[in-house]
């Protein structure tokens, strides 16, 4: 069990933090864990498989606790601290799990009173599925986690919360907010919008193909669907509050499109031939540094792709 921050609060309780509360469970490492959520329905959920307790206000579930986890759509994390403030213990820590951390920062940070520690986080690990039942325990493991320490951070309370994401799997690592932002846009928040954006596309193409669009869908096609099936909550917000530098990448995306589509158009096979060589290659790397634990190894095994 963990000394240092036995009573947890989880206020949201969703994908992350059912997991993160099953994970903390399954390694015995904390001593109780009080849930917060809006609906009584989540709440009964919650209580059933993974809260000792649950509280009708956040308020209520945050007066006893060591660490308290914001566990809300990146919108509502500032009316959501405004709310649980005055209720914190002195020398409590609360982070949060938030996929973009500057606009968090700025709607948190104000609302945090004097000798409560405020550290920004976000586990790069998720599914598509939202809601109390959609946690597991291992969903952390192998996986970062980002923290963005404000300055002047308390170093023993991001060792005390470091310590505890490591237990329950994660590979823990700090990082500045603004470019946490940019690399997320880059890695998770561009590539949703685009997953969003073929799902669309094939919708409108259904009602002219009499859905084979659906009916032959390949594993490249079902991946976007599996992606484009995220929480529309979550994603709006992260659109709404990444916004720069979502536009700065795709931009950068949109010209890149441009360029393969007139390369396509004058039949220019060697430049694309050099193009997909160069994207193979990176998808290569994330395997061969461990990055990707969904790929299959059948490709190294067999040796080298056809030339
Ligand atoms: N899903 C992912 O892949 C993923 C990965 C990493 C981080 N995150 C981040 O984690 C946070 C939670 O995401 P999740 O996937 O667990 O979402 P989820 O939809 O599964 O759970 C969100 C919870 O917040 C509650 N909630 C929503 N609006 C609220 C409000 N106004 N007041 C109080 N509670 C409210 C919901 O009822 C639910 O309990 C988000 O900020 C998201 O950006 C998500
Ligand atoms: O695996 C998925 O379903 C995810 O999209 C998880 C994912 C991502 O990797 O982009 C999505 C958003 C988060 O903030 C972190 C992780």
């Amino acid at each position: 069990m963990s000394e240092a921050l036995p009573r947890v609060a989880l206020i949201g309780l969703g994908l992350i933090a059912s997991s993160m509360a099953h994970a903390l469970r399954a390694k015995g490492l904390v001593r109780d864990i009080t849930g917060y959520a809006r609906s009584a329905e989540t709440r009964a959920v919650a209580l059933e498989l993974f809260c000792d307790r649950v509280t009708e206000s956040a308020a209520e579930a945050v007066k006893e606790a060591d660490l308290i986890v914001l566990a809300v759509p990146v919108g509502v994390m500032g009316e959501i601290t405004a709310e649980i403030a005055p209720h914190l213990k002195p020398g409590a820590i609360v982070t949060d799990v938030g996929s973009v951390k500057g606009a968090v920062i700025e709607a948190v940070s104000p609302h945090i009173p004097q000798g409560v520690h405020f550290i920004p986080g976000h586990p790069l690990a998720g599914t598509e599925y939202s809601g109390p039942r959609s946690g597991f325990a291992t969903l952390f493991e192998n996986r970062w986690w980002l923290l963005t320490p404000l300055e002047g951070q308390d170093p023993a309370a991001l060792a005390r919360l470091r310590a505890l994401l490591e237990a329950i799997g994660a590979n823990v690592d700090e990082m500045e907010a603004k470019r946490h932002d940019l690399v997320l846009a880059v890695v998770s928040h561009t590539p949703h919008l685009i997953a969003y954006t073929m799902v669309g596309v094939a919708d409108h193409l259904r009602r002219v193909t009499h859905e084979e669009v659906i009916k032959y869908s390949a594993s490249g096609f079902r991946d976007f669907t599996r992606i484009a099936a995220s929480d529309p909550t979550m994603w709006r917000d992260v659109f709404l509050t990444n916004k720069d530098a979502v536009l700065d990448i795709l931009g950068r995306f949109t010209e890149e499109l441009f360029m393969l589509q007139r390369q396509i158009r004058m039949g220019e096979g060697e430049q694309l031939h050099a193009y997909f060589s160069r994207t193979r290659a990176i998808r290569r790397g994330i395997i061969d540094a461990g990055q990707d634990t969904s790929a299959p190894d059948f490709g190294r095994a067999a040796g080298q792709p056809k030339a």
